[in-house]
């Protein structure tokens, strides 16, 4: 199974928009430190984050209520300013520019909201020009972009409606379209799903994804959902207290989690593995054998009943796979299985080191918690 590259092939760019990035990240935050102060105890809401975003990306930010996300995603257009740190979008430093330079350079900037922050008493079509009068846009140009914006998250029979008149997610759909009328080159995407139900989040994501892919964007969004992440994005950052502590290529990050917050969230999104009625039922270890469960993560070309077959032969074990299933991460299959090893510490351990020489990744996981053994010491 080979493994593909991040960034996808760029198509061609929006009529009239401003050109592209240029050889450098789209996107490039360096130690960015925010604290608040407020009658309580101060909160490093960013504690030192560095990013790059590439040009075409998808760039995911996952973490918990408090992370941070949504401080970090407001610093890229400077909603929130950083105390320290530096910003550079589209190779530019944005915290050296201020008043005309700086609502031009915002403009380049996208940014589509959880709540979708529509004004209930426009129409769709004025909801969309709103940012384009702002800016100053003559009215017949402003017309043609509301038209052009509109036709691409189709919604061009909308364009008299008001907004009550819509479901959530044509609603963000309209979000969508006033984000994309400037002719934005990065779309800012702030917890765009999360008021959405399940099927609606897909429609949603396929048409970031078409878009990305049809405007050549560059994509940033911030999610407390794996989910999210695992269905359109190219990479991802996991962000804790204000720091990233884990970052890469989605299917990396999905397949070879490193740290225990990115492993609950991966938990959480492809479920667990063991359960906890087949545990019960499993036999008892004979007398001087010990029982061990694994989890086995496979993302290569091997195949795990091969695999296993040959592991039970090599080192004397009895290996019983309790659960197992084939899923796919930014297109890429990968499998997940857990087994119940029966065999001396030393065998199970020998086995478990040459499943890692073969690629596989090896967690021994209790039961009945289900929790990694890092997890629970
Ligand atoms: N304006 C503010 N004043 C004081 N504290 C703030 C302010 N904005 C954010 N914080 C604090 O900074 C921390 C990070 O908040 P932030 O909103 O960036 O996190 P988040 O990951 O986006 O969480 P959520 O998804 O709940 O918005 C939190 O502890 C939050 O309470």
């Amino acid at each position: 199974m080979s493994v593909s590259a991040a960034a996808p092939a760029p198509p061609p760019a929006q009529p009239g928009a401003v050109t592209g990035a240029g050889p450098g990240p789209a996107i490039d935050l360096h130690d960015l430190r925010r604290l608040f102060t407020g009658r309580g105890a101060a909160t490093k809401a960013l504690d030192g984050v560095s990013l790059q975003v590439a040009p075409g990306e998808i760039f995911g930010i996952v973490g918990r209520s408090g992370a941070g996300k949504s401080t970090l995603i407001r610093c890229v257009n400077l909603l929130e300013r950083p105390d320290s740190g530096a910003v550079r979008v589209l190779g530019e430093d944005l915290l050296g520019l201020d008043g005309t330079a700086l609502r031009e350079r915002r403009r380049r900037i996208g940014m589509v909201f959880q709540h979708f922050n529509l004004l209930s008493s426009r129409t769709v079509a004025d909801n969309v020009a709103f940012p384009l009068e702002v800016a100053g846009v003559p009215r017949a140009e402003r017309a043609q972009r509301v038209a052009e914006a509109l036709a691409l998250v189709g919604l061009a029979d909308k364009a008299g409606a008001y907004p009550a008149q819509l479901s959530g997610g044509q609603k963000q759909r309209v979000g969508i379209a006033r984000a994309l009328a400037p002719r934005p080159r990065i779309l800012l995407c702030d917890e765009a799903t999360s008021a959405l139900d399940p099927e609606t989040t897909q429609e949603i994501l396929a048409l970031i994804k078409r878009l990305r892919d049809q405007l050549d964007l560059t994509v940033l969004l911030i999610t407390h959902e794996m989910a999210v992440v695992k269905e359109i994005c190219d990479r991802v950052a996991v962000m804790e207290r204000g720091q990233v502590i884990e970052e890469g290529r989605v299917f990396d990050v999905f397949t070879r989690p490193r740290h225990p917050t990115t492993r609950r969230f991966i938990a959480d999104t492809i479920g667990h593995f063991i359960p906890p009625g087949t545990v019960a039922r499993l036999p008892a270890p004979r007398e001087g054998e010990e029982r061990r469960l694994l989890q086995v993560l496979f993302a290569g070309p091997n195949s795990t009943r091969a695999v296993i077959s040959e592991a039970s032969r090599r080192f004397a074990l009895d290996l019983d796979i309790i659960s197992g299933r084939i899923d796919e991460i930014a297109g890429e299959p990968f499998g997940l299985m857990a087994l119940a090893a029966y065999g001396s510490p030393e065998q199970i351990d020998a086995a478990t080191a040459w499943f890692t020489e073969l690629g596989l990744t090896v967690t021994p996981v209790d039961a009945p918690t289900l929790q990694t053994k890092a997890e629970a010491a």
